[in-house]
């Protein structure tokens, strides 16, 4: 009689859950547990907490979920609040617990407290598999990842990506293990007081996923993706599908395998290869950060060049309110901090502003993000900040947007800015001016 305990984190669904399916073969009995680790909702080394509001109240969802899912099959989702090796050693032990299954993740914090389990838990099998990605790490050979996208995207061209699996889980096998151990008993309650009650986008869950990559592929979006997906405002003006991929209510797989299915039917132009293009960009960077290690944190990055840029805490919480003297960046924080969201376009502006304009150290700026995006995502979120800061592995080496030519491109009248920021007295203060280093 084998036990196992499935440990949810990144990958809150059933289905296309490869390192779920594989502990479920290997054991007669499973529990299923997700931990809501202190250290998420304390400060980080840039005074911004790990994650924000709508980002918790998007987990929130994705657990009650993923809860129902499994309440519909006869199990439960035991919900803990605390350290999380210490609450998965306590229950392996005192529920007897053989094989421990989870998703591999490509975080440094997250892949160093599992080699910390695993040593602490030396006689238990581990189950880990990356759950959220295309292409599994043997299908990347370790040369492709040195150097640019446009290497990393020519070599992979021809890479197979397998079609998602369905969930083996069912009502009869295995069984639900009856377990020992103290659990948040009102973590819907727990999460609903903690979380944001303004309003957000997104609402998370694998259901919502399915359904929502579904209604976008019934749409013709897809076909003009490329033409539109720069547009700062506009559900379908790109798919909206990063914040489901970030906490793995969808798989990568199950997105092309839709995407396939949509070239099929309607035929396959730019803008469908376009989608893909993106999310291999996704790709690109999850491979990345498991071979930059700590350098995806570092001042000088991957490029090991330091910027010329440094800490002014005036211009950088004027930023983060949207309070610079830039009316599209100001309404474009507004929005991320309103909502959770920006376009990608959008982030690219005031990525660039705070480290070009402002001469703000980037880290600040992405730990920024890390708070307040409801899609944050470790490889993507820091892999581009490392591009627009000119640290990455980027040729050009840095980008600089120019703010006012994007304000004629992307809001040439002036409704996006109207939109976010309709009182313009706060831009800018007098006594502000004078540390700006343009003119204003
Ligand atoms: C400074 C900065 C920080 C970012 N932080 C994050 C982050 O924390 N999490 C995140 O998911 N994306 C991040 N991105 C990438 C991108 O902005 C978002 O993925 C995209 O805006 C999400 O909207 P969408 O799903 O409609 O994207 P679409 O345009 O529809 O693209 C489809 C999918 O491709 C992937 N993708 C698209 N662009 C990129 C990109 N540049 N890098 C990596 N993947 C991409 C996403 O998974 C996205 O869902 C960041 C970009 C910048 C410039």
């Amino acid at each position: 009689m084998k036990t196992a305990l499935y440990w949810f984190t990144e990958d809150l669904r059933l289905h296309d859950n490869v390192a779920l399916n594989s502990t479920l073969y290997a054991c007669d009995e499973i529990i299923f547990v997700y931990v809501l680790d202190e250290y998420l909702l304390k400060p980080t080394n840039y005074n911004h907490v790990h994650v924000g509001d709508i980002r918790l109240k998007f987990i929130k969802e994705s657990l009650a979920d993923l809860s129902d899912q499994l309440q519909q099959l006869g199990y439960e989702l035991q919900v803990f609040r605390g350290e999380t090796n210490t609450v998965l050693k306590n229950l392996v032990t005192t529920n007897d617990v053989d094989i421990i299954g989870c998703h591999h993740s490509v975080g440094l914090y997250e892949r160093r407290n599992l080699s910390i389990l695993q040593s602490q838990l030396p006689d238990k099998r581990f189950i880990c598999q990356n759950n959220n990605l295309l292409f599994g790490s043997k299908q990347v050979e370790p040369n492709v990842l040195n150097g640019s996208f446009s290497k990393f995207r020519k070599k992979t061209a021809q890479t197979a990506v397998y079609e998602p699996v369905e969930s083996v889980l069912t009502d009869t096998l295995p069984r639900p293990l009856s377990y020992e151990g103290e659990r948040l008993e009102h973590w819907r309650f727990y999460l609903e007081s903690n979380s944001s009650k303004g309003p957000s986008v997104f609402c998370g869950g694998e259901r919502k996923a399915l359904l929502e990559v579904e209604s976008y592929f019934n749409t013709d979006a897809a076909l003009s993706y490329k033409q539109t997906r720069n547009e700062l405002e506009g559900h379908t003006n790109s798919t909206k599908f990063s914040p489901y991929l970030a906490l793995g209510n969808i798989s990568p797989r199950e997105i092309v395998a839709n995407l396939k299915r949509f070239e099929h039917q309607h035929g396959a132009n730019d803008s469908t290869y376009w989608i893909f293009f993106e999310i291999l960009w996704r790709e690109f960077f999850h491979h990345k950060a498991i071979l930059k290690g700590s350098k995806l944190f570092e001042f000088s990055g991957e490029s090991g060049k330091r910027p010329l840029t440094t800490y002014y805490p005036q211009r950088f919480l004027s930023w983060c309110n949207g309070e610079t003297s830039y009316p599209l960046v100001n309404a474009l924080m507004k929005e991320l901090n309103a909502t959770g969201f920006m376009s990608n376009r959008g982030r690219q502006i005031v990525a660039s502003c705070l480290v070009n304009e402002l001469q703000v150290d980037w880290r600040y700026g992405a730990a920024f993000f890390q708070q307040q995006l409801v899609d944050y995502d470790v490889a993507s979120n820091w892999g581009n900040w490392q591009y627009i800061a000119g640290v990455g592995d980027d040729p050009k080496g840095g980008r600089h947007f120019n703010i006012n030519k994007q304000a004629e491109m992307y809001d040439p009248n002036g409704a996006f800015v109207r939109k976010w920021s309709p009182n313009k007295s706060v831009w800018i203060s007098e006594t502000d001016i004078a540390d700006w280093p343009q003119e204003v």
